[in-house]
């Protein structure tokens, strides 16, 4: 699945990366320790050579838990796509060499979603030839970047372009937060850490307040749009072009989301492979937990989407560098395309890894709820994926935009894109393609069924908005009376990709792999695709892409899949090829040893290291031999 890291040895022989889930660290050891990470993973990069794509594999075998993850994660992309060339000689080198920390300053105390209400102001004074950039109340402060509170020493701020009286809308501006000699905060600069979160707090996600802080005019990243010294606003490119660095941050968000689906769905079937309890004969031996049925049915779902989810993000890779290949060079022809289909495939597959680790986690019984299972801190860690990058329903609701416009132009017998081109087709040609049990068992099959829901889901919306729009309703109105059949569509549409995906993705593997590996992934796409629709089965029916016989036929056939994965759900996941350490999961070792290694992390519990706790002494002492308690 993931690359085999051929440098896992070297990253893994030293202590700094065996950190067994960093149990007992405060929050300034957790920062400290990311920091040391990254520069040790850097370190390592120059002494063995390493590519870019080692060192980045090395960031995800670490699951991200390393320092300055913005400024590597959004920081240098915004440079290469806001930026002009001559900017990028200037700002590029000293990002790259760590000679600057950055950050991505967009989200405000007041705004994250609403980026046309953002309140931090860019203005420009012509006496000087610079901006003045100002939070002008509290709700404008930025709040939230990644490495702002105490790491980041510059910032692209979006910002508000003012002009004379004229707003020109959002811009991003360099600015420069902190001293390169002492890292003090500058002039006018109010910057600090918004606080623990409920995970991923070695990130100092922060706040940042501008009094009225001048920078040169060269440093608007001016590759879209620039000011000129008599201060002309020239816009070269689409002003979306300014959201690039998010549709990339949101590509890289259903690879994070492969990511932590994969560590999940190991952990809980390893651990469910070795965990026995209770027995279905009476007197019987007790049972692997894996051979409930109740038990597959909790887990089979996160290896499948384990699986979906590595396919969709290979083919979204493709379809987004062959994007902004073109719109780099200033055709933005597959600009709304990319923008709609990453923004929703963004938000689903964040929304099935939530999902799907709670269950995970769920399957696990009690050592699920220790730290040193590593599942639920998994899934801390993943919860910000479906707030970051675009809260889902409003990424839903981008790419619901997107598919009304491509179904429109359907409608018209206009050409549409490839991902929506199955809104050509008369969709009252459609006859369901499973006639009988067998044909169940059959992707294609089922792949019809997926296209027919959301052709139908974003016809039936499209239909209702303009039967509201007919009656009266003004644009806004008929809208929000439509957000959740507008969201729903968008799940139908994401969901149909994934299984498009999958099923595309297995075929092609089948030219080249063996027959054995072949009939496992047919098997496996086959149980995503049933399981697809056994989960969302009133929208399927209601859409009339299956009837209640085939939904029984595909219930009973999604029961039989469990039984048929069974066999091959440990080498399946071991197929990920994850090293213990990047799991580190004492329920998911390799040598199936659970209760050992869970036994060992208790050991390594700070309370543990001395036998009679501070509080015997303050409190338990005197109560214990009955003496009176002094006043507390
Ligand atoms: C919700 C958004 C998209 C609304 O944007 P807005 O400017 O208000 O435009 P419209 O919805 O009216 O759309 C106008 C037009 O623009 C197209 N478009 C919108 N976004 C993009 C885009 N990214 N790329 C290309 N094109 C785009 C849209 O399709 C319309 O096209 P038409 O042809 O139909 O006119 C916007 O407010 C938004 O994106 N909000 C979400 C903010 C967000 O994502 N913030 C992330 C901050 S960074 C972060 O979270 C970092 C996390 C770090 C970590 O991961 O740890
Ligand atoms: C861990 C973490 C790291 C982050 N890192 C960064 C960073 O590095 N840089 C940065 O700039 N930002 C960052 N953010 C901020 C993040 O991008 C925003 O939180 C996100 O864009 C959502 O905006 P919001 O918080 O204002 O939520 P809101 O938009 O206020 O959402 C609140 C509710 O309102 C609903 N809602 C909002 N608008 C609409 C609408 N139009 N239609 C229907 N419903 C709507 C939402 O669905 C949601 O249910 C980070 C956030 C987190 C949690």
């Amino acid at each position: 699945m993931q690359k085999t890291f051929k440098n896992e040895k070297i990253l893994f022989a030293e202590p700094l990366f065996q950190c067994d889930g960093l149990a007992g660290f405060t929050r300034s050891e957790l920062y400290e320790n990311a920091i040391h990470r990254t520069l040790r993973i850097n370190q390592l990069k120059k002494e063995h050579n390493w590519t870019q794509e080692d060192f980045d594999i090395a960031i995800r075998c670490l699951n991200y838990e390393v320092g300055f993850v913005i400024h590597l994660s959004m920081f240098i992309p915004a440079i290469e796509r806001l930026a002009t060339d001559d900017q990028k000689a200037k700002w590029l080198p000293l990002a790259e060499s760590y000679r600057i920390l950055g950050t991505y300053a967009q989200t405000e105390l007041g705004h994250g979603t609403n980026l046309m209400a953002l309140e931090t102001t860019a203005t420009f004074d012509p006496r000087t030839d610079e901006f003045v950039l100002r939070t002008p109340q509290l709700s404008s402060m930025k709040w939230w970047p990644g490495s702002l509170g105490k790491t980041a020493t510059h910032a692209i701020v979006l910002a508000q372009l003012i002009i004379g009286n004229k707003n020109y809308g959002m811009n991003p501006f360099m600015v420069q937060l902190r001293s390169l000699e002492d890292h003090m905060p500058l002039p006018g600069i109010i910057v600090g850490d918004i606080g623990a979160k409920l995970g991923a707090n070695s990130n100092d996600n922060g706040f940042l307040i501008l009094n009225d802080v001048r920078i040169p005019r060269e440093n608007m990243l001016a590759r879209n749009s620039k000011v000129t010294k008599d201060g002309r606003y020239i816009q070269t490119s689409t002003n979306k072009a300014n959201y690039a660095t998010m549709v990339l941050v949101r590509l890289s968000i259903i690879r994070w989301a492969e990511d932590t689906i994969k560590n999940g769905s190991l952990i809980a079937i390893r651990y469910s492979a070795v965990r026995r309890q209770s027995s279905l004969q009476a007197g019987g031996p007790e049972m692997q937990v894996l051979d409930y049925q109740t038990q597959q049915y909790k887990i089979f779902p996160s290896l499948a989407a384990s699986y979906a989810l590595f396919f969709t993000y290979e083919a979204m890779m493709k379809e987004y560098e062959i994007a902004y290949a073109q719109i780099m060079r200033g055709n933005n022809q597959l600009l709304g395309q990319i923008h709609g289909q990453l923004s929703g495939l963004k938000a689903f597959a964040s929304d099935l890894v939530t999902y799907e680790l709670e269950m995970c986690r769920r399957s696990c019984g009690g050592h699920g709820y220790l730290k040193a299972s590593v599942v639920g801190e998994t899934l801390l860690h993943t919860l910000p994926l479906v707030t970051v990058e675009g809260d889902n329903t409003v990424m839903y609701l981008q790419c619901a935009r997107y598919l009304l416009k491509q179904i429109a132009k359907a409608l018209a017998g206009q050409d549409v894109d490839e991902p929506t081109s199955y809104l050509k087709k008369d969709i009252l040609s459609y006859t369901c393609p499973v006639q009988k049990g067998e044909h169940c068992t059959n992707p294609n099959y089922l792949l019809k069924i997926y296209t027919q829901r959301a052709h139908s889901a974003i016809a039936s919306v499209a239909r209702q908005l303009q039967f509201d729009l007919e009656s009266g309703k003004d644009q806004s109105s008929a809208f929000n009376n439509n957000l959740v059949s507008l969201v729903q569509a968008a799940k139908a549409h994401c969901q149909l990709c994934l299984m498009k995906n999958f099923v595309e993705s297995v075929s092609a593997l089948e030219r080249t792999c063996s027959e054995n590996l072949a009939s496992v992934l047919r098997q496996l796409c086959l149980y995503f695709g049933l399981h697809g629709i056994v989960t969302a089965s009133g929208e399927f029916l209601e859409s009339e892409a299956i009837g209640l016989q085939q939904l029984e036929w595909i219930k009973a056939e999604e029961l039989k899949s469990l039984a048929a994965i069974r066999p091959n759900a440990v080498a399946l996941v071991d197929a990920f090829d994850l090293h213990d350490q990047t799991v580190m999961s004492a329920l998911g070792r390799y040598d199936g040893n659970a209760y050992q290694h869970l036994f060992e992390a208790a050991k390594r519990e700070p309370m543990n290291q001395t036998q009679v706790p501070p509080a015997y002494y303050k409190y338990l002492r005197d109560l214990i031999k009955g003496q009176p308690l002094a006043k507390l």
